[in-house]
């Protein structure tokens, strides 16, 4: 038994005709957090995904749902867990109301348990409760598949790529009820391209490419393990040309009076880079440094294995 919301181990998979989607790959979603799964197009997500979903078999591995093994506990697990699909699936012919119904009755939640309303008042489809699904938005649509992955109140809601396609300000709307059933209990799971939010959102963020665990880190020291970094420093004087120092990595003239300075933090400190810009007879008159954002963690970690 774990007290991880997710647990895998070891997880591969290899589709016939001899793909490996999955390769050993391992880690555990914390209970209570919202946690990122990046990866570029291809990287392996959806196949994990649909495995914990038991949409997938693995080929190795073993994986578990709130502590229940999908192989020795597949109804536990089942239960445990709510997935938003990328794919939009649901009856054109039916109400959202209808559909989060049936939903639920497939689950086997009695219908004094059922809250179909409360839920598509939290996704903000109360007006729609009664309109054919298929006459809603593509944003509502996406919002009427998250309530109907909440139907049977499962601790766990993995959303794959859930913001494909959403305008900004559903997204934001989609992004506030995610905080909403976290912020009641509830873990997230998401897996998304948009890396800005993953870093806004995410607790943790592990990242999968070609099939392997490249990263697992809390988002603060995933962020921070970029390597890079870029300071801005505004001299006394104009600049003809940017001086040359070993310990830049790049420099670049910004405007007559401004350097723009890319070192690598792991060999050179700030400190050294501006005596450096000192030492040329500059004075410095104002200095401005730009912190690394995960799409610059994210670059180098997948570069450096691919
Ligand atoms: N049913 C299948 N049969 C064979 N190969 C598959 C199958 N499904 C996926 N793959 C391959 O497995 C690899 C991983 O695909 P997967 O869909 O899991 O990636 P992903 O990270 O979810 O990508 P995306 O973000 O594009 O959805 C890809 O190379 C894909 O072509």
């Amino acid at each position: 038994m774990t007290d991880a919301a997710i647990s895998i181990q070891g997880l591969g998979k290899t589709y016939k005709g001899g793909k490996r989607a999955l390769d050993g790959v391992s880690f555990d979603v914390p209970r209570g957090q919202i946690f990122g799964l990046l990866g570029p197009n291809g990287a392996g997500k959806s196949t994990l995904i649909n495995i914990l979903a038991g949409l997938v078999n693995k080929t190795e591995g073993r994986a578990t749902i709130w502590g229940f093994d999908i192989d020795e506990h597949p109804r536990n697990a089942k239960v445990s867990i709510g997935i938003v699909n990328q794919e939009i699936l649901f009856d054109p012919f039916f109400t959202p109301v209808e559909t989060l119904e049936i939903q639920a009755g497939l689950y086997g939640v009695p219908k004094g348990q059922r809250r179909s309303l409360d839920l598509l008042r939290a996704v903000h489809l109360e007006d729609k409760a009664n309109a054919y699904a298929r006459t809603l938005s593509g944003g509502m649509k996406r919002r009427l598949m998250v309530a109907k992955a909440m139907v049977h109140s499962p601790p766990v809601l993995v959303l794959d790529e859930p913001t494909a396609g959403v305008d900004i300000e559903l997204r934001q709307q989609l992004w506030a009820y995610v905080r909403e059933l976290n912020a009641a209990g509830v873990t997230v799971v998401l897996t998304t391209h948009y890396l800005e939010e993953a870093e806004e959102l995410c607790d943790r963020i592990a990242i999968i490419n070609h099939g392997r665990l490249i990263a697992n880190e809390p988002t603060r020291e995933l962020v921070g393990r970029a390597q890079e970094k870029i300071v801005a420093v505004t001299v006394d004087r104009d600049v003809a040309a940017p001086p040359a120092n070993a310990c830049f990595q790049k420099i670049a003239l910004v405007g007559d009076r401004t350097l723009e300075i890319t070192y690598d933090k792991s060999r050179v400190n700030a400190g050294e880079v501006l005596g450096a810009i000192t030492a040329e007879g500059l004075g410095i008159v104002d200095v401005s440094t730009k912190e690394p954002d995960l799409e610059d963690v994210f670059l180098s970690l997948t570069r450096s294995v691919a």
